[in-house]
């Protein structure tokens, strides 16, 4: 049955309950395409494609648009100050998300008692700056297996393809960080091939009509619904046995594993009912270490990547990066004969002294964001927005790429120029990295969204990052091969990733 046939069938059934239900208030909406139209665009086209359409709308429409699907208007956000306004002054109307396919974890919950208490449980218990401290040494385990990586093929003065590497790399951390454990190569592969198969299919966006109509998508689009609970059951495979592995070893280790946090939690909408007290099942834990893994690996290798190619293409901004390394650090001590012996590292307190590193990190955020879209978000009740009408239930999305590189804001958007961070609007320095990435005062930029629902993992990827960039400047000099270059095409794939990625020449920086 999972034909085009049905697709059309279920676009005009949609866009007649749609256009009949949106008759009342479609006058009041914000503008944009004809009914039909925005059902054909929003169904054929996944949300990165429709990125380029939606720019266009905007220089017809202004920076609100509607695009509408059945009866559920879309709305899209082209305007950083307009962002503010809904998301950090209007925050609680703005802060809900569309109901999803039966998963329960932090980014889907509805905005509510279950949503806060999970986050709440992220963010103090995990992501709390002493936790953080907590994991120091295995950021240093996993830089020295990325350092073991790349110092053969710096000794050859060879070429390597970054990407894999950087993934593999912060999978090692995350799964650390969820589980407890540094398991084997093996093992990680096997947790990031089956979490990266989820991915992948989530953000290709095949599955985006079976949310549109759940009920009906079931049955309308059998043979997708059937391939998404396959790989469900897949990831249950292989995290199941990682949980009930640490739930046997809890409280024995003084690592507090993002498992051990969830564990004791009682959600406040099942309480009352549910036999086992609210506590999470199985599936839920899943649900909850899936996203986790997921929502911390790929949107920073990805950005790790954006980050070193733009320093391989400026070797001015790296050689500047790396003076003031050297100024806090010192040179670069000789690398180990051997890549298991322990390597005199950067730590995380010498990188909050080198502001210009942080500058360069946001640059490679502004420039190239992970996403260039948040999540999708759910308007909580109706609500009126620049004279316009939007009513409870429409989606709002908001077009991070497009704020970022607003020439309105930035000057020579789309130049990776880190030193914008190191002024403020006077043009006087401010060398502390004063950024607010937040945007709770005005938002410029925002790669990991601003209000209620803004990433709650940003200080942990900011810092993964400036760890990471920190020590790989300081351990290789970095160069373009001459034969490949660096191409800064975009590619969508769950995060928008280099079309070509990364292949660089690498030397080590020490003298032997
Ligand atoms: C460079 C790295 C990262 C980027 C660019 C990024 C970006 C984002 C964005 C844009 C959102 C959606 C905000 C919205 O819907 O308004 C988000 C949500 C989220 N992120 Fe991140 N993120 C990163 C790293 C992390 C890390 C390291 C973690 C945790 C370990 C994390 C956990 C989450 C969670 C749980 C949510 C859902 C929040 C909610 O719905 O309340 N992210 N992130």
């Amino acid at each position: 049955m999972d034909i085009p046939f049905l697709l059309l069938l279920t676009i005009s059934v949609a866009a007649l309950i749609g256009f009949l239900l949106l008759r009342k208030t479609a006058n009041n909406l914000p503008p944009g395409p004809s009914f039909l139209s925005s059902n054909l665009l929003l169904l054929t086209h996944s949300l990165s494609e429709l990125e380029p359409i939606l720019k266009n709308l905007k220089s017809k429409y202004g920076p609100l648009i509607t695009l509408s699907i059945g009866f559920r208007p879309s709305i899209f956000v082209a305007d950083h100050s307009l962002a503010h306004k809904l998301l950090i002054q209007k925050g609680a109307i703005f802060s809900d998300r569309p109901r999803t396919l039966a998963v329960r974890n932090i980014s889907s919950a509805a905005y509510g008692p279950t949503w806060r208490l999970l986050r709440r449980n992220l963010a103090a218990e995990v992501l709390h700056p002493s936790r953080v401290k907590s994991y120091s040494w295995a950021r240093k385990w996993v830089l020295q297996i990325l350092i073991g990586r790349f110092t053969p093929a710096a000794e050859a003065a060879g070429v390597i393809k970054v990407v894999d590497h950087f993934r593999y790399a912060m999978f090692c951390l995350l799964v650390f960080m969820c589980f407890g454990e540094k398991f084997d190569d093996h093992r990680v592969e096997e947790i990031a091939a089956v979490q990266r198969r989820l991915l992948l299919l989530v953000g290709s966006g095949r599955f985006n009509v079976l949310g549109i109509f759940p009920r009906l998508g079931k049955i309308l689009f059998r043979n997708r619904w059937r391939e998404l609970m396959q790989i469900r059951d897949d990831q249950e495979q292989v995290l199941i046995p990682l949980i009930k592995s640490r739930i046997e070893k809890a409280n024995s280790d003084e690592i507090v594993a993002y498992v051990d946090t969830l564990i004791n939690l009682h959600l406040p909408e099942v309480e009352a009912t549910a036999g086992n007290g609210g506590k999470l099942t199985d599936k839920e834990m899943v649900s909850m270490c899936g996203e986790f893994l997921n929502a911390g690996t790929d949107t920073t290798s990805t950005a790790l990547q954006w980050i070193m190619a733009n320093l391989v293409k400026h070797p001015d901004i790296q050689s500047k990066l790396y003076d003031e390394i050297v100024t806090v650090v010192g040179p670069t001590p000789p690398t180990p004969a051997a890549a298991a012996e322990p390597v005199s590292v950067i730590n995380e307190d010498d990188v909050q002294k080198m502001p210009y590193l942080k500058a360069v990190v946001l640059e490679g955020l502004r420039r190239h964001p992970p996403g260039h879209f948040v999540l999708p978000h759910r308007v909580a009740k109706e609500v009126e927005v620049e004279g316009y009408k939007i009513p409870a239930g429409a989606t709002i999305n908001f077009l991070v790429a497009e704020m970022g590189w607003d020439p309105k804001v930035w000057e020579d958007p789309m130049e990776f120029k880190p030193e914008r961070f190191l002024m403020n609007d006077d043009g006087d320095v401010i060398n502390n990295g004063g950024f607010d990435v937040s945007g709770s005062k005005g938002i410029k930029m925002m790669p990991f969204g601003a209000g209620r629902r803004i990433c709650p993992g940003s200080d942990l990827a900011l810092l993964h990052l400036e760890y990471f960039v920190a020590n790989l400047i300081w351990f290789f000099r970095w160069s373009a091969d001459d034969d490949y270059g660096v191409d800064l095409s975009e590619e969508a794939e769950f995060t928008i990733v280099m079309k070509n990625p990364l292949k660089a020449r690498i030397v080590p920086r020490a003298e032997k």
